[in-house]
């Protein structure tokens, strides 16, 4: 029998350290006072199309219901969680959720991702939180090594704003953003007759490195109140996180990869292979259509990339009870000896290899257990 293209079966330590994985993220949210929500795997295409949310159908499983409505299975979280909030009268400012997002990429078609939201909350709160507790579950995860970066959707939006491009053209000059193709940014700009934000974006697409970087843009932005206020904003961000101990790169060229976002975004990548392990942002524009603009702030980790990177869990002692099959209440009676051993019990000889192996060797009515 074969799976569609995309599709995959797990087992062994990458499906057993995600369970792991899912539980330490459970715990650290729990000790920070978030709420569960769950939204369910179908929803109609639209929440995810409509203007605000601004993804497009290409990469979503999709099909269409007895009404003619497309439906499709869960592609993102967080424009899901918006949905769900606004039918909702809960005052909660934090919200945690994990599971399934379904999107045709190289990765496959499912995805699994633990994450958190955090609306109406002041100032820079919800991207302090949303930071602090990935140092936090990362730190519980026993993954030490990793950066920080942190972006900023207005920095590139506000060089692009002063363009008249069409979709189509602004869509390209994101996408070689995205690449860092510099050439190609400052071709596609200047084609628009200013070769002055052209030159000034295709730099853009070096400024990424340090948090010097972002000292050299607070000179060069000096005059101009609305960076100048971006690079602090950002500056900020990374002070702190640099007093928790924590190594943050900053890339002021970066484009947003979900259309949702406007503000600062930030990723974590793992020191070990360059994995992205953790993704999110501002977006308060996404509520403006449920009545108004709203703080909305958060983050989602991808949980097969953290299984992935984590070391197999601590061996725990294996032992195996052989017995006849009128044997397996003594058997599980004798799992009282053992609480913290992996036993597996067993009719049958086994190629498996075991700490200890116990043959349970009937004597009248009792069982009597022998070392093998
Ligand atoms: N939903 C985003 C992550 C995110 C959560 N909140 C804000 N952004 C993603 O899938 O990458």
């Amino acid at each position: 029998m074969f799976l569609p293209a995309g599709s995959r079966d797990l087992t062994g330590k990458q499906l057993t350290n995600r369970v792991a994985i899912y539980e330490t993220f459970q715990s650290v949210v729990n000790l920070r006072n978030y709420q569960a929500i769950e939204t369910p795997v179908i929803e109609y295409g639209n929440t995810f199309t409509n203007s605000y949310a601004g993804m497009t159908l290409k990469k979503m499983l999709k099909w269409f219901d007895e009404e003619g409505e497309i439906e499709v299975l869960r592609p993102d979280w967080t424009i899901a969680v918006a949905r769900a909030l606004s039918n909702q009268q809960s005052k909660r400012q934090k919200w945690a959720y994990a599971g399934s997002v379904f999107r045709k990429d190289h990765n496959g078609v499912e995805s699994h991702q633990a994450g958190i939201e955090i609306i109406r909350t002041p100032g820079l709160y919800g991207e302090y939180e949303s930071l602090f507790t990935a140092v936090r579950f990362l730190r519980e995860l026993g993954v030490e090594s990793y950066s920080i970066e942190l972006g900023h959707t207005e920095i590139f939006e506000t060089f692009i704003s002063t363009l008249e491009l069409n979709e189509e053209k602004a869509s390209q000059v994101r996408q070689a953003m995205h690449d860092k193709r510099k050439d190609e940014v400052y071709r596609l700009i200047s084609e628009t007759g200013s070769e002055q934000t052209a030159a000034a974006v295709a730099d853009l697409a070096d400024a990424f490195g340090g948090t010097a970087v972002l000292a050299k843009y607070e000179q060069e932005w000096a005059e101009n109140p609305k960076l100048l206020a971006v690079i602090q904003e950002l500056q900020q961000l990374a002070v702190s996180l640099e007093e928790l101990g924590q190594d943050v790169i900053v890339d002021l060229g970066r484009v947003k990869q979900l259309p949702y976002y406007n503000g600062a975004m930030f990723r974590g990548f793992l020191a070990a292979n360059g994995a992205e392990c953790f993704s999110g942002g501002r977006y308060d524009e996404l509520y403006e259509q449920f009545g108004g603009s709203m703080s909305a702030v958060g983050l989602a980790f991808d949980m097969d990339v953290l299984a992935a990177a984590l070391p197999a869990a601590a061996k725990q002692e294996r032992v195996c009870i052989l017995t006849d099959a009128k044997g397996l209440i003594a058997a599980e009676k004798l799992r009282d000896k053992f609480p913290h051993a992996v036993i597996d019990v067993r009719t049958d000889e086994t190629a498996e290899t075991y700490d200890q192996v116990f043959q349970l060797v009937r004597n009248g009515e009792e069982y009597e257990v022998k070392a093998k």
